[in-house]
């Protein structure tokens, strides 16, 4: 079986995601040199207040963890991008697997009572095929040992990409983007929102907002990444 997979593998070698160069045994969508320029975000007390901070003032977050910078044109934002518009999806797992190492070290989340993605719209949906934070987040859900609540929390605005927006538009282009089901899970619950990347915060803040008005007493985020600002 290693052996077919060894010939398959010289006419359909698997590529860095970033550089494109194949991968050699061992590695995964990225080479050695691109994921050495993956900068993790450690969970500490500066970082904290760092990813905190893109909430002050407008919701309270309990814990909050990120577990890259995304910067443009580094393997950070290629690994975003093949996982969301180039159907890469078991990249969400991978990475789930790099946060879980962190959570299970820092005692994170450990009073969380179910896992909630960020919704896509459903017709957004439809042309991707999958939510991006699907298996990113299910991995959590699964270490936690709570559920993944899915369909409660719906996207209904089909605004343009949050993407290709600077900062400012990003927060006036987020207006009513989300509506939540009141649910007996979520009534004092401590939910954990996760999202693939934290730009300005404002489609994180839109979900708070309306998880809180269904009763949730807690909220948490994890993302698999977060805009520095510049
Ligand atoms: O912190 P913010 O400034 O709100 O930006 C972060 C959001 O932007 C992106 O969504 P978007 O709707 O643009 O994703 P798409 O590429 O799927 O359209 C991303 O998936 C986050 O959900």
């Amino acid at each position: 079986m290693q052996f077919l997979k060894d010939i398959f593998h010289i006419f359909f070698p698997n590529l860095c995601v970033h550089c494109s160069i194949p991968l050699v045994t061992g590695e995964k969508f990225l080479c050695l040199e691109c994921n050495h320029q993956v900068v993790p975000i450690p969970y500490d007390e500066y970082h904290q207040k760092m990813l905190q901070s893109t909430f002050y003032g407008s919701a309270v977050i309990e814990q909050i963890s990120s577990y890259m910078y995304f910067r443009k044109a580094t393997p950070s934002q290629s690994l975003i991008h093949a996982l969301k518009y180039r159907g890469q999806e078991a990249i969400g797992t991978w990475l789930a697997k790099r946060v879980v190492k962190q959570l299970q070290e820092q005692h994170l989340f450990e009073s969380v009572t179910a896992v909630m993605p960020v919704p896509l719209h459903s017709r957004r949906l439809k042309e991707r095929g999958y939510n991006q934070v699907t298996a990113f987040g299910t991995v959590l859900a699964r270490t936690l040992g709570v559920v993944y609540l899915t369909k409660v929390l719906k996207r209904v605005s089909t605004r343009s990409s949050q993407t290709i927006l600077k900062r400012f538009e990003r927060f006036s282009n987020s207006d009513t983007l989300f509506t939540c089901e009141e649910h007996a899970l979520l009534r004092d619950a401590h939910i954990l929102l996760v999202d693939d990347v934290i730009t300005t915060g404002a489609t994180l803040l839109n979900c708070c907002e309306q998880l809180y008005k269904v009763g949730v007493r807690k909220i948490s985020i994890c993302t698999m990444a977060y805009t520095p600002k510049e």
